[in-house]
C-alpha cells in the first residue's frame, strides 16, 4: 500500500467535474475509515444513512460507529432489498427521514448499499432542499464499478427503467472492497457484466485481460481491486467528458436498451432478472444485432457470449425464468428509452470487441424482426 495515503484506500480515482469534482476511494477497510474520510472533506455534521435489509445487519452499525466517533450525528433508514424499491413508494420515506432529521444542504445523505439504494438515495438527495450533499458507500460489485459513479439517480416506472430521476453527483464515493465477500455469487456475476462492458465499449485489451483473469477477479485480492479501479477510471473519463449524456456517455448504455426492456418486461422482479443479468443478455443481443446489420463479425458476438457464459451469466432471453411478453411489447419499452430522439431509436452498436459506437436512427422494423427471431416464445 502507498505509504503517503492516510486512509485505508488502495486506489483513488478522481472524477473531474470542475467545482463538483470528487474522489472514488477503493480498497479494504473503508467503512471503518468512512467517518474520518467524510469529516475531513465535508463541513456538515448531521447525516442520514439509507440502506437495505441485507446490508444493514452487516455494515450499518460499523458505518454509524465510524461516523459517531468522528463527530457526525447520523440517523438511518432500512428499506426492503431489491429492484422494486426504486419506486415513488420508497422515495417518500427517504425524503421524510432526511427532512425529519433536519439534514441541511451542507450535511449529507449517505447511500449504503447496491445500485438500488444508491439510485434511490441519490434521487432523494437531488431533490430534498433542491439538492443536498450526497455520499455513496457502494456495497455491491455493480455499485462499486458503475452506479455509485457519475450522478445518474432515479427510480423506475411501469413505462420503463430509470424514467424518473435527476443528475446529482456525489461528493465522495467510498468503495470498501471487503464487503464484496458477503455478496451472493449471483449478484457478484451481475456486477461483473458491467465490468466486462467497459472492455466491450472501447478497451479490447481489458476484455482480453478479463477473459484470462476473471477467476482471479471472482476470487478476490489484487485482480479484483484492479478490475474495480479500471472500471471506475473508465467511467470517470466518460462522465468527465460528457456528464449529461449529450453524446459519448451513451456508450455506457451498451446492452442496456435491450436489458432495460427485459427488466420492465419482468416487472423488476429480482427473482427473475437483475440489472446486470439484463445487461449481459443485452450485450450479447447488441453484438448479434450489429452482426445482423453487417457491422461486425458474428464471431465477436460468439466470443462475448462464450465469456459471459463462462462466468455463469445468462446470455439469452430463454435463460430468464418464466414467460416473456411478445416482441411487440418489448418494443414498447424500447420506444420509451431515454435515448430516443424524435421517435427514432438510438442503440449502442459495435464494429467488434471494444469498438462500440452510438447509432442514431436505428430502424424499429429491424429491431422488431430481430427480437422476434431471438424471442424464446
Ligand atoms: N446510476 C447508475 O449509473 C447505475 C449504473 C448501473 C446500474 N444502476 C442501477 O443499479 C441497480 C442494480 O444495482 P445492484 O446490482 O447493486 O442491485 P441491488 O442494489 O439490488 O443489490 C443487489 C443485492 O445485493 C445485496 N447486497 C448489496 N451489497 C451487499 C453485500 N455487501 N453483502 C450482501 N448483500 C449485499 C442487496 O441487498 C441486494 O439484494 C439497478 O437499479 C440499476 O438500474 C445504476
Ligand atoms: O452511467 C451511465 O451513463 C450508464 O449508462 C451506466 C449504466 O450501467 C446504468 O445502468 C444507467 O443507470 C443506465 O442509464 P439510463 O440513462 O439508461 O437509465
Ligand atoms: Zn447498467
Amino acid at each position: 500500500m502507498n505509504s503517503h495515503v492516510t486512509s485505508a484506500a488502495e486506489r483513488k480515482v478522481r472524477v473531474d467535474l470542475g467545482d463538483r469534482s470528487y474522489d472514488i476511494l477503493i480498497g479494504p477497510g473503508l467503512i471503518a475509515a468512512a467517518g474520518k474520510e467524510i469529516a475531513s472533506r465535508l463541513k456538515g455534521r448531521k447525516m442520514a444513512v439509507i440502506t437495505d435489509e441485507n446490508v444493514a445487519p452487516r455494515y450499518l452499525q460499523p458505518l454509524m460507529a465510524s461516523l459517531n466517533v468522528n463527530g457526525i450525528d447520523a440517523v438511518s433508514l432500512v428499506l426492503p432489498a431489491g429492484e422494486k424499491t426504486k419506486s415513488f413508494d420508497h422515495l417518500i420515506p427517504v425524503c421524510e427521514t432526511v427532512l425529519g432529521a433536519r439534514i441541511e444542504r451542507n450535511d449529507a445523505v449517505i447511500a449504503l448499499g447496491g445500485g438500488v439504494i444508491g439510485d434511490l438515495t441519490g434521487f432523494a438527495a437531488g431533490i430534498v432542499r433542491r439538492g443536498s450533499r450526497f455520499i455513496q458507500v457502494p456495497t455491491s460489485l455493480l455499485a462499486q464499478v458503475d452506479s455509485s459513479v457519475g450522478g445518474k439517480t432515479g427510480i423506475n416506472s411501469p413505462h420503463g427503467k430509470n424514467l424518473i430521476g435527476v443528475f446529482h453527483q456525489p461528493d465522495l464515493v467510498l468503495a470498501d472492497t471487503d464487503v464484496l465477500d458477503t455478496l451472493s455469487p449471483r449478484e457478484f456475476r451481475a456486477g461483473y457484466a458491467e465490468v466486462a462492458k467497459y472492455g466491450l465499449i472501447d478497451k479490447p485489451e481489458f476484455f482480453e485481460w478479463l477473459e484470462r483473469n476473471w477467476q482471479s477477479v471472482f476470487a478476490g485480492g489484487p485482480a479484483r481491486i484492479e478490475a474495480i479501479a479500471v472500471s471506475c477510471q473508465a467511467k470517470a473519463d466518460v462522465v468527465a467528458a460528457d456528464e449529461r449524456e449529450n453524446g459519448l456517455r451513451a456508450l455506457l448504455n451498451l446492452g442496456h436498451t435491450f436489458g432495460h426492456a427485459l427488466e420492465a418486461a419482468t416487472e423488476y422482479d429480482s427473482a427473475r432478472l437483475v440489472h446486470g443479468e439484463g445487461v449481459a443478455i443485452g450485450m450479447v443481443l447488441a453484438h448479434e444485432f450489429s452482426a445482423r446489420m453487417n457491422l461486425a463479425s458474428p464471431d465477436d458476438a460468439r466470443r462475448v457470449e462464450t465469456h459471459l457464459k463462462a462466468v455463469g451469466l445468462p446470455t439469452r432471453m430463454a435463460d430468464i425464468p418464466g414467460s416473456l411478453p411478445p416482441a411487440e411489447r418489448l418494443m414498447d419499452a424500447i420506444a420509451q428509452d431515454k435515448k430516443v430522439k424524435g421517435g427514432k431509436l438510438t442503440f449502442i452498436l459495435t464494429r467488434g470487441i471494444g469498438q462500440s459506437f452510438v447509432a442514431d436512427d436505428v430502424p424499429a422494423s429491424e429491431v422488431l424482426s430481430f427480437l422476434k427471431e431471438k424471442h424464446p416464445r
